[in-house]
């Protein structure tokens, strides 16, 4: 960190810290609707200028949730320690609103630590929305801290505007809640905390002045001790709350998300319901839709560009092999990968949606009936969702499980969900075999994932990672609009990380492919791919592959560069396999069993070397990588077996 200053973020989880954080740094950081989102810090800043007319940095740090700071698992020790040993100069101490008496208590605990802070009070609109009136400054008497009523979502343009479009209630109160909540921070940071009450800076950090506590006129805060006697301290938080805040009639969004999780939730319609949601997105994304704007890429990219730059090359003289290499290898093996974004921005609009709305916290909700059966909790859910994305920030995710070994198990089995790197190979065999049943096919490959890992779970938990059933806590967030601002610019970044792997990642092992396949290990151009480096390699793996049909050894050399970046698997098809040759080995059955083990073998070197570090164990790491790649075989072969079996009668309603 760099600035002049340092101000932490600390609040309980779900209170809005990240929207906050992206709001006033103009960071993008992720932002969802349930707790745990966050957990790592984050870094951001913006520029003051202080009293005297200079400017001047301000670190802000986003931290993981708290509820206080006597904390469990690994992240949440990261925001305490980040507040206790790194003294930030000032602490933001968020607060959702709809939630005082929760929140409060890591409040007292700021205080009790002697912290600089402000309060700021979040989730105004929806507090407002209830009719619940709050006497913010006999609050901010009462705490010896300023509170600040804020609505972090509804500090950007566009998210106000379709919030107002939609007759949505624009909060009055929080309107310019962040503005004065900066420039509240700007002046306790210019003036060394000294309008900060019951705040004394000290030689040996913060020391806290117990006579300017205001607290005293309800209690002796002195005698209070925090996480011995929290009773008291709650005592004094309901009294706090009695005396300012006048709840409204109604709870609207607690009633609301009550009648949508009626159904959402049901016993008996949870599960269908999300499989239907499912079945529809990826119709949307493989189907009609997705290969809509994907032919159109695909078009573009090799008839279009290929011919527009063959004909240049042509007319400037360029040797046959650089054209080769532009056009079959670079052209081929990114242009193969580029086609995907559309799906890939598909997919994510409807998976970040279920993200921000808190479906997904539901979703997790009803898998816990199923996962305690298998001894796991549904909070483990969180990060197999998160595995859709990618599998690296998913593994870090099960940090938020307190349990041990449901951590370590939870980092097995995230990567056999499906992850979006692997998405341009199902891409690629649907259009050749299954366009007419993309969502199906797809819904098959995703929920394969899902029961493979679930079995692997309850395995893994009798076995090797054996402990108690840990309960679920984590508590459902009401149903809310996603903050529009974040949600396209999270989306934006999805792509746009997609796109500048295909140009960087995939470019430089387009290169390196369409060298394997052209030249000998004496370096010598073949005309028989066969005779090729990746030939002779290929040709030694493949016999491993053939009880799952695709023994062959374009198809091996693809899954081994598939552990440097999924994509490449794509790409090294795309080279290896030009024009329609692909049907002359490929058949739909061959085609299903290669997915599936797409779908499960060993995750990508960077997924591998993040489980590795997280279970802090090469031994593990190992176990891992072997354990997904064992199943991926098994499940692949017996797919192929019922397949083969199966798709005369199966052909007659699969038709692509
Ligand atoms: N209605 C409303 N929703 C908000 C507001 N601020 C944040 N949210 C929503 O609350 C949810 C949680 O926001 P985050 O910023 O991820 O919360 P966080 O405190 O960083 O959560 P963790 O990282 O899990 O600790 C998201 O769905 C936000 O869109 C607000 O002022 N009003
Ligand atoms: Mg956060």
């Amino acid at each position: 960190m760099s600035g002049k200053y340092t101000i932490a973020l600390a609040g309980n989880p779900n209170s809005g810290k990240t929207t906050l954080f992206n709001r006033m740094t103009g960071s993008n950081q992720k932002v969802g609707n349930w707790p745990g989102v966050t957990i790592e810090k984050k870094v951001g800043s913006y520029v003051k200028t202080s009293s005297g007319g200079t400017k001047e940095t301000v670190d802000v740090v986003d931290l993981p949730g708290i509820y206080s700071l006597t904390p469990y698992s690994a992240e949440e020790i990261i925001a305490r320690n980040f507040i206790v040993d790194e003294k930030p100069d000032l602490v933001i101490n968020i607060i959702d609103a709809t939630n005082l008496e929760r929140g409060l208590y890591l409040t007292f605990q700021l205080k009790k630590l002697g912290c600089a802070a402000i309060v700021a009070l979040n989730m105004m609109d929806e507090v407002e929305v209830n009719g619940t009136r709050i006497d913010f400054e006999k609050m901010s008497k009462l705490l010896g801290f300023p509170v600040i009523p804020i609505s972090a979502i509804e500090g950007s343009g566009i998210s106000a505007k379709v919030a107002k479009l939609m007759g949505k209630h624009t909060s009055s109160v929080a309107k310019d809640g962040i503005k004065k909540l900066v420039e509240k921070c700007n002046d306790i940071l210019d003036h060394s905390y000294k309008n900060v009450p019951g705040y004394v800076p000290g030689k040996a950090g913060y020391q806290f002045d117990h006579t300017k506590f205001n607290l005293s006129q309800l209690k002796n805060a002195d005698e209070i001790d925090f996480d011995e006697h929290s009773s008291e301290v709650y005592d004094l938080i309901t009294k706090i709350v009695a005396d300012t805040v006048k709840q409204g009639e109604r709870q609207v969004q607690a009633e609301r998300s009550k009648k949508i999780d009626a159904v959402l939730t049901n016993k008996w319609l949870g599960i269908p319901i999300f499989l239907i949601i499912m079945l529809v997105v990826f119709q949307l994304a493989f189907g009609a839709v997705g290969s809509f704007f994907s032919d159109a890429i695909d078009v573009f990219l090799n008839e279009t560009l290929a011919g527009w730059v063959e004909g240049w090359f042509t007319s400037a003289g360029v040797s046959d092999w650089m054209l080769d290499l532009v056009i079959n290898g670079i052209i081929a093996g990114v242009g193969g990968v580029l086609t995907f974004v559309p799906q890939i921005v598909i997919l994510f609009i409807f998976l970040t949606l279920m993200e921000d709305t808190g479906y997904m916290a539901r979703v997790a909700f009803i898998m816990d009936r199923l996962f305690k059966k298998i001894g796991l909790s549904g909070k483990s859910f969180i990060p197999m969702i998160m595995g859709f994305g990618c599998s690296v920030p998913a593994v870090m995710t099960a940090r938020t499980l307190d349990n041990e070994m449901d951590r370590k198990t939870t980092i097995m089995i995230t990567p056999f969900m499906s992850c979006g790197a692997r998405l341009p190979i199902y891409g690629f065999f649907i259009a050749a075999f299954f366009a007419a049943n993309a969502g199906i096919i797809m819904l098959f490959i995703y929920v394969l994932g899902v029961i493979v890992a679930i079995f692997s779970a309850w395995l893994l938990k009798k076995t090797v990672f054996k402990g108690p059933v840990s309960p679920f806590i984590m508590e459902l967030p009401p149903y809310r609009m996603p903050d529009l601002y974040t949600y396209f610019k999270h989306i934006w970044e999805k792509a746009r990380g997609f796109i500048i792997r295909a140009g960087t990642v995939i470019f430089a092992m387009s290169i390196v492919i369409w060298f394997f396949q052209g030249y000998s290990f004496s370096f010598q151009a073949v005309d028989d791919p066969a005779e090729s480096i990746f030939g002779v390699i290929g040709s030694i793996i493949a016999p491993i592959f053939g009880p799952l049909g695709f023994g062959d050894w374009r198809a091996a050399d693809a899954l081994m560069t598939g552990f440097v970046a999924k994509e490449a698997v794509v790409s090294v098809l795309e080279i290896l396999y030009p024009g329609d040759s692909l049907l002359s080995f490929f058949t739909p059955e061959i085609a299903l069993s290669f997915m599936v083990f797409c779908l499960l073998y060993l995750p990508c070197l960077v997924a591998f070397v993040t489980i590795k570090r997280e279970l802090n164990s090469w031994k593990l790491g190992i176990f891992a990588a072997v354990y997904q790649t064992v199943i991926a075989y098994v499940v692949a072969f017996i797919v192929y077996r019922i397949a083969l079996v199966a798709w005369p009668f199966l052909s007659v309603y699969f038709t692509g």
